[in-house]
């Protein structure tokens, strides 16, 4: 089974928010990784606008729906309040109608993702998220440590799909924990299978830890951008996307 490459262009907008005008180009960006075989973009809009806006939300939203069979992704915290011209997650999502939701537990003031759900604390919050997303025929996908209890909590919370946070096994990555840390992904994929959970990844996956961990059976998506795009200032976006097809696809 080959799994799903969803390029995350954050850091390309984190790039172009450094300085006045619009360069480099989002959208541009988008067209290239799609030109160059991903299966998808994604995106993770947060209130502070520190990289992804609104706009690139609407406008590729609009470039994926018109390449057909390619999916969106928004990734988000649901309960963050809208800032300044940041509407909110949900209201973001009722406008673009992306093909998948990715909720994620993050803090405004957290520098990056770091962490699963809690749903012992946050699965009667996330019910009338779900529902919302629902009825919006939205794919919703919940950001999860690899803990079995938490996945089965996931699948009674309605969700569609799990995503593995993959930090922790990105940073140990090569060493006796990072062997250890591969099995605990490989059983919490297999409980999540069994509750008939779809199964996506990501974070901190790059060219050299990505491989190991396509052999956990099932992981339909990646989402991979913060590596991706460092290997791109060294080769390019299109051969970049192109290098980690190659794995996804074997
Ligand atoms: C949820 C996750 O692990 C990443 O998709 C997230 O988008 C990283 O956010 P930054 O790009 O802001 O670090
Ligand atoms: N959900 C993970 C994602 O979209 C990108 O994470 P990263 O590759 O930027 O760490």
């Amino acid at each position: 089974m080959s799994t799903a490459l969803s390029v995350n262009l954050n850091k390309i907008a984190l790039i172009r928010n450094s300085r006045e005008g619009n360069f480099p180009n989002v959208y541009e960006f988008g067209e290239l990784c799609l030109a160059a075989g991903a299966a998808g973009l994604t995106v993770h809009p947060r209130p502070d606008q520190r990289h992804i806006r609104p706009i690139d939300v609407r406008k590729l939203a609009q470039l994926c729906r018109v390449n057909s069979g390619i999916e969106f992704n928004i990734e988000g915290n649901p309960f963050a309040p809208a800032q300044g011209d940041y509407p909110g997650l949900l209201a973001l999502v009722a406008e673009t109608r992306p093909d998948q939701c990715t909720l994620v537990p993050d803090s405004h003031d957290q520098l990056t993702s770091d962490h699963g759900f809690d749903l012992h604390t946050t699965a009667k919050l996330l019910e009338p998220v779900i529902q919302q997303l629902k009825a919006l025929d939205v794919r919703i996908s919940l950001f999860m440590d690899p803990n079995p209890e938490q996945i089965r909590m996931a699948r009674d919370c309605g969700a569609d799909r799990i995503e593995l946070y993959t930090g922790p096994y990105a940073q140990h990555y090569g060493t006796d924990t990072g062997r250890a840390l591969l099995q605990q992904y490989d059983q919490a994929a297999r409980v999540a299978r069994e509750c008939g959970l779809g199964i996506n990844a990501g974070h901190d996956l790059n060219l050299s830890n990505l491989p190991d961990f396509l052999t956990i059976t099932g992981i339909e998506e990646v989402s991979i951008g913060h590596a991706l795009t460092v290997d791109a200032l060294k080769m390019g976006m299109s051969a970049a996307v192109k290098s980690y097809l190659q794995i996804c696809q074997q």
